[in-house]
């Protein structure tokens, strides 16, 4: 397949990259750079193009013609969602919508979008699955589910065929340790601890101590980066035999305590890591475990990296010597 994948050069995007071009299938990454990193890539097959902008969008599809589309372009630092929410909602609906036009006019019916768990909010079961509520708390969380509204009706009235991936916390890097994640500003966990471990984080803060849980810190669902990248394409090959607008939770099906990811990285890396007790942060649930019972059941994913150590090990690596 030829396949253009949105947001490419970022984390989560440049992951999947790697794995496509591994099984065999044509890539072409579209991104306009903003968290993206040009060293994630192969020079050779970025456009750089802003979703925002639509003539940039409309001609990378007059250069390539696609067999499906994978989106990971947004922004998605929640705090940040609360005090812009005009630009979150810009980027991410609106900035789908172009892109939405942009396939139709090409004639591209196959989409698998990034969703995430923020879309559920406060949960009200342990183990989320599909049909839980879905009652986001901030503007990052309703822009997500807003576009998940945008390809049932997407469906229905032009027939594009869309899946919908609602991941919970990605995590890891590729093996090899040649691309990774780096944000700026790093708010995930995992590479804040590790840059503790480093030396190059002295304010590691856990965020509230007093959660219902079992040592009193949030609870999550940590799912490796190549993991995610198998489901995409598995989802894309399920598109090719059903229509319509498909909805997969993906998790490992565990969750970790800070404490707990915080112990795991003491044991993988082998150095002290210090941290703070911080307050709350807002807007955190206790506790966001995913069943992804229908994945497994559906499109027949195995998530391959189920140890949180084996996943943090994988970010160890990378963040030993980042190259961007
Ligand atoms: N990281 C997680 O744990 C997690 C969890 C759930 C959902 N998600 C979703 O997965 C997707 C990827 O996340 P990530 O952590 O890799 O983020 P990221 O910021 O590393 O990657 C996003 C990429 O999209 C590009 N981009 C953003 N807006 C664009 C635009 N208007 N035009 C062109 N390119 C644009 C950025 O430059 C970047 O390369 C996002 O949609 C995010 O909301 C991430
Ligand atoms: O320096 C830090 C960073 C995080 N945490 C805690 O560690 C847990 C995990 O936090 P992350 O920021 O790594 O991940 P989130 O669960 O907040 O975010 C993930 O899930 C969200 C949905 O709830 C969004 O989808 C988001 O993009 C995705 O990364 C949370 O309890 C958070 O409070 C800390 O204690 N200290």
């Amino acid at each position: 397949m030829k396949i253009l994948v949105c947001g490419g050069a970022g984390y989560i995007g440049s992951h999947m990259v790697r794995y496509l071009g591994g099984r065999g299938h044509e890539v072409i990454v579209l991104d306009n750079l903003s968290t993206g990193h040009r060293e994630a890539v192969d020079e050779r097959q970025l456009e750089v193009a802003d979703l925002l902008v639509p003539s940039s969008l409309k001609a990378v599809f007059s250069r390539h013609s696609f067999d499906g589309v994978i989106h990971f372009c947004a922004r998605s630092l929640v705090g940040e969602s609360v005090s812009q929410p005009y630009a979150y909602y810009e980027n991410n609906v609106a900035g789908t919508l172009n892109l939405l036009q942009a396939m139709r006019e090409a004639g591209v019916s196959k989409l698998v979008f990034s969703s995430t768990a923020a879309v559920f909010g406060h949960p009200e079961t342990t183990l989320i699955a599909e049909d839980h509520p879905t009652r986001p708390i901030n503007p990052y969380g309703a822009s997500k589910l807003m576009v998940e509204r945008i390809l049932a009706d997407a469906a229905s009235a032009y027939g594009l065929r869309s899946t919908a991936l609602r991941y919970f916390n990605a995590a890891g890097a590729h093996p090899e340790g040649r691309i990774g994640e780096s944000h700026q500003p790093e708010t995930h966990l995992i590479p804040n601890v590790l840059r503790a471990a480093l030396g190059q984080e002295a304010g590691l803060k856990v965020f509230g101590l007093d959660y219902p849980t079992r040592d009193g810190t949030c609870v999550r669902d940590y799912v490796h980066v190549n993991d995610l990248a198998s489901a995409h394409l598995l989802a894309l090959q399920h598109m090719e035999s059903y229509e319509g607008a498909h909805l997969f939770n993906l998790g490992n099906g565990q969750g970790f305590t800070v404490l707990e990811v915080i112990e795991a990285a003491r044991h993988v890396t082998g150095r002290s890591i210090s941290y703070a007790q911080g307050n709350r942060r807002p807007g955190d649930p206790a506790v966001l475990v995913a069943s992804s019972d229908k994945a497994q059941r559906v499109l027949g994913w195995r998530p391959r990296f189920t140890d949180i150590g084996e996943i943090i090990e994988t970010a160890w690596r990378w963040h030993q010597a980042p190259r961007y």
